[in-house]
């Protein structure tokens, strides 16, 4: 059994209306049915753009929303079943890092006081003196000076705030910890920093994370599984390896054709997959798959009415398409794409050219006996595919150039993602090297 279980998850927020009889009008479907495992010692990584309830998964994990419908087991215990009380000692076992390190920190407080916190409610260490040796060893862990302890928050930079954030978590020994875009208000120089921290953590502390991230880069580096999020549900879920290597989800599969390679070769070449229109509303989700409103595959079958299952095709690959094989091996042909010609593409044309001057003429057959003898052998579909292959090509190039620019706001908003998180992937090896917080903060 998994350390931590999320069996068909769903929280619906009602939509009221009403100044006199508050009446609910309808329900804004934030996690709509998500099913997933974390191991022990993992970390699941779960991606998905602005608005697809990404936060409210996790909070619901912490039961810091209610759960409508499915089921968060920690180690056995069902959270949801917990009373006010038993959940309060629970809270420990399932820490939180949050993306505004500033915001999450009581400026108020010094570092001591906001680590000592948590413990004593908690009855971690007999007295401040034991408190205060354990977090000294467990700032040390997060590369940050013993001298911390009696700053405040706004004395530190972003990164070492962060680092402070989780060192908070850290000193409640807990089971899982979930990581809320745990760098996504950093400097980019500063995100690979963390991300590699709480990897060194994770592999000295045998720590488990759930890290909520709305960039592919970062998940890249720390998770062993992926899962990719779209409106309320997981549309792909694999081993971070497989994911990279084949996305076979078409939501995926744009989301990934969207970052930047840093081979000039291969950028050139790169096949760009843009999604048209915007994320729908979850207050009123497409039906069928909620996908194919902005599917460059979407099929006149199922897409629109059947939702499809996230399916296990292999090698826990799982994928939530109707079509997903056939887009894998090639024979479904994108919106836009240009469609396959298998005939060899220099013979056809002067085969094709040939054998319409030939309509008119006496030399037809001559032409078609002496010199394309094959040409005039093979049915008349080949001369006509070949004709329309041209014009088909040109007019899906036309197209791909209009797509371009009327899905301006939607690339932009992939690269935008990406630019941000490429160089944060290339920091990550980078920052292996070293780590400058700790001098950072001893020069504060
Ligand atoms: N308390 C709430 N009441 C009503 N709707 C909510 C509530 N909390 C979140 N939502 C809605 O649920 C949807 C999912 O929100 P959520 O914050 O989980 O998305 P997200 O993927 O984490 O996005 P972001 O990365 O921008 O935080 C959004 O449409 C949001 O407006």
């Amino acid at each position: 059994m998994s350390l931590l279980e999320l069996d068909g998850v769903k929280v619906h927020f009602p939509v009221r209306k009403g100044v006199l009889f508050d009446r609910t009008v309808g329900h804004v479907y934030a996690v709509d049915g998500i099913s997933l495992s974390v191991e022990a010692g993992q970390t699941y990584g779960l991606v998905g753009e602005s608005g697809c309830g990404k936060t409210t998964l996790g909070r619901a994990v912490l039961r810091l929303v209610d759960v409508t419908d499915g089921s968060v087991v920690l180690d056995g215990t069902d959270v949801a079943k917990l009373s006010e009380k038993d959940l309060r000692s629970f809270r420990r076992r399932l820490q939180m890092v949050f993306q505004d390190p500033l915001g999450s920190l009581n400026p108020r407080q010094n570092i001591e006081s906001i680590l000592s916190e948590g413990m004593a409610a908690h009855g971690i260490g007999a007295n401040q003196d034991e408190r205060r040796e354990k977090i000294k060893e467990i700032l040390a862990k997060v590369g940050l000076p013993g001298n911390a302890l009696s700053r405040y928050p706004h004395e530190f930079s972003g990164g070492q705030r962060q680092r402070i954030g989780i060192a908070r978590a850290l000193v409640l020994e807990p089971d899982v910890i979930i990581c809320d875009e745990p760098v996504s208000a950093l400097d980019v120089s500063i995100q690979a920093q963390v991300i590699n921290l709480l990897e060194e953590l994770q592999e000295s502390m045998g720590l488990t994370y759930l890290v909520i991230a709305h960039d592919l880069a970062v998940v890249r580096h720390i998770s062993d599984v992926i899962g990719v999020m779209y409106l309320g549900s997981l549309v792909e879920e694999a081993p971070s390896d497989a994911l990279y290597a084949e996305p076979m989800h078409p939501y995926t599969k744009a989301l990934m054709s969207a970052v930047p390679v840093p081979d000039p070769e291969v950028e050139e070449r790169r096949e760009r997959i843009l999604l048209h229109g915007d994320l729908p509303s979850p207050a009123n989700p497409p039906a069928g798959c909620r996908f194919h409103t902005r599917c460059p595959w979407k099929q006149d079958t199922l897409c629109a009415t059947d939702r499809p299952a996230l399916t296990d095709v292999g090698n826990g690959h799982k994928v939530a398409c109707h079509f997903a094989r056939e887009i894998h091996e090639g024979t479904l042909v994108r919106e836009g794409e240009p469609a396959k010609v298998t005939v060899p593409a220099q013979a056809e044309p002067a085969d094709a050219v040939a054998l319409a001057k030939a309509e008119d003429s006496a030399e037809a057959e001559a032409a078609a006996d002496v010199e394309a003898p094959e040409a005039a052998s093979t049915d008349d579909s080949e001369p006509a595919d070949s004709t329309a292959a041209e014009p088909e090509a040109v007019q899906a190039e036309a197209a791909d150039s209009e797509a371009d620019e009327s899905a301006t706001a939607d690339s932009e908003a992939a690269q935008g993602e990406a630019d941000t998180s490429e160089p944060a992937e290339s920091e990550a090896v980078k920052a292996d090297a070293g780590d400058d917080a700790a001098p950072e903060a001893a020069g504060k």
